[in-house]
């Protein structure tokens, strides 16, 4: 299967954008309804799900994924991890949302009573190693062995090398968009990731891209 690195897939998800003109959106809630998907086929207790959501677009996913959860019932908290007043528009667009959904942000969340982590604070934008608040909030997470679902990355691994951030969220399983990425096969990014189930949410791939990784290397699940 083709792996990608953290600036070709960043380079798709801007030609779907810009070129093809697929709206972000669009893009935002096809990544979320795929969650949902891999959240209802498997094995997970749903008593008490936490969200946790950063400020990009992968926590634009996270607020998507709130809100379809909390659409259908269930007991879900939201918790940003930042500002957000510094958040991106994806971001503020789905706040809006889910604001005329009745939906709360938690201002602070006990990991303890979760049942399930969704871990939407960095994906493939993660650039530099992590704040150190957030590095220990994710040490203090990762010793009291939730189940987590990571999406498109498990937050704190790079995307292209695998390598660790500071501290990394550790993942049952990671919901990755369009292709599997290098660094969650390699490195304790491979550990780290879990289960890597790949999601096609309608991103197109320029016809004449050249991948760094060359496909016959490697296999992956696919769905
Ligand atoms: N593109 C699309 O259309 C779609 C994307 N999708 C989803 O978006 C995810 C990629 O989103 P993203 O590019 O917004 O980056 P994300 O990982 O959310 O990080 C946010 C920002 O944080 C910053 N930052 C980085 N490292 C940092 C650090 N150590 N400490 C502090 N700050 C740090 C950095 O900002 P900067 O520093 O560059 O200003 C970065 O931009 C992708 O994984 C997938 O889930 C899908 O929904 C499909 C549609
Ligand atoms: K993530």
């Amino acid at each position: 299967m083709q792996l990608v690195t953290a600036s070709e897939m960043q380079k798709i998800d801007t030609y779907t954008v810009n070129t093809i003109g697929m709206p972000q959106d669009v893009l935002i809630e096809r990544a979320a309804l795929s969650v949902i998907d891999v959240i209802g086929a498997g094995h997970f207790n749903l008593e008490h799900i936490l969200v946790l959501a950063g400020l990009g677009n992968n926590g634009a996913d996270g607020v998507a994924i709130t809100r379809l959860l909390y659409a259908q019932g269930f007991n879900v908290s939201l918790q940003f991890v930042g500002n957000v007043s510094r958040a991106k528009e994806s971001v503020q667009r789905q706040l809006a949302i889910i604001e005329k959904y009745g939906l709360v942000r938690s201002e602070k969340s006990d990991f303890n009573e979760a049942t399930l982590i969704i871990d939407a604070i960095f994906g493939t934008g993660l650039n530099n190693l992590l704040p150190e608040g957030l590095q220990k909030m994710i040490k203090a997470a990762n010793h009291i062995e939730k189940t987590v679902i990571a999406i498109d990355t498990p937050t704190g691994i790079d995307a292209t090398t695998g390598e660790v951030r500071g501290a990394a969220l550790k993942a049952h399983t990671t919901v990755t968009f369009g292709y599997n990425k290098i660094g969650l096969t390699q490195r304790v990014g491979g550990y780290l990731s879990g289960n890597v189930i790949v999601k096609d949410i309608g991103l197109l791939t320029p016809p004449d891209f050249s991948f760094s990784d060359t496909a016959d290397k490697h296999s992956a699940t696919d769905v």
